[in-house]
């Protein structure tokens, strides 16, 4: 099994790393720098941090993906990975959350009745969902909840925001701004997609002070540490 971890920043990245390794940097097309593991002790992970936000994630996740198909060894699983905001109580800061359901919530179009998603405007999608038994193993080895994962293109910064994503999108665990985008690389690919996040702030007013990003970072080298004897009992 050869698996892509794709990151947005280098500190998520070496929070992934940190987990395993050794690993060596190598030049992707588009001036990426993919870290690549080894498999002497179970699945084959490669890490990319890939940059913030959909669009760059779907980007980074095509380039490595292409690249390890023109190359002969593609990737069967990718996993989007990172800090992430939880909505409380749900999802506390410090914990793990994998996404049994990676939705893009502010795809579509603006209207007097409210936010319609692309998929009641007649195209595209919204969501992509792992394979179940994926999210049980995965979510078992690395004590974590599991629940929605919403991909936003702006990070909430309010109450009523908050309130509005969560009615919209009842039992959201977490909000981040990649994973949406690398589920739709990963299964243009083919390629069975995960997402994995630790809680760094809470989903709501915008609070930088209340940020927790280094226990959150630790939390992820510890779910990457856990990760492989999941993925070899598959
Ligand atoms: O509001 C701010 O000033 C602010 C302060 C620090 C970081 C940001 C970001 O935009 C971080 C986005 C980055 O981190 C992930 N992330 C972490 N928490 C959240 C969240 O509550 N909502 C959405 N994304 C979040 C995200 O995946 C990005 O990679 C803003």
């Amino acid at each position: 099994m050869r698996v892509l971890v794709v990151t947005a920043v280098a500190a998520e990245r070496d929070a992934v790393c940190a987990a395993g390794g050794p690993y060596t940097p190598r030049a992707l097309p588009g001036g990426l720098a993919l870290h690549r593991g080894g498999a002497d002790t179970g699945p084959a992970v490669d890490v990319l941090a890939a940059g913030v936000g959909p669009a760059s994630a779907a980007a980074g996740t095509a380039t490595a993906l292409t690249a390890a198909t023109l190359d002969g060894a593609p990737y069967s699983l990718v996993i989007s990975a990172g800090i992430g905001g939880g909505f409380a109580p749900a999802a506390p800061l410090g914990c793990v959350v994998v996404a049994d359901a990676l939705t893009a919530a502010d795809l579509g179009a603006e209207t007097p009745e409210g936010f319609l998603p692309v998929t009641e405007l007649g195209f595209g999608t919204v969501t992509h969902r792992p394979g179940p038994a994926l999210v049980r193993a995965v979510a078992a080895a690395c004590g974590a909840r599991t629940g929605p994962v919403l991909t936003v293109s702006t990070v909430t910064g309010s109450a009523a925001r908050a309130a509005e994503l969560t009615a919209r999108h009842p039992g959201a665990l977490a909000e981040a701004m990649e994973g949406f985008g690398v589920a739709e690389a990963a299964v243009a690919h083919g390629a069975g997609v995960l997402e994995i996040r630790t809680v760094s702030n809470a989903v709501g007013p915008r609070d930088r002070a209340a940020w927790r990003i280094g226990p959150a970072l630790t939390a992820l080298t510890g779910a990457f540490a856990a990760l492989p004897a999941a993925l070899r009992a598959l």
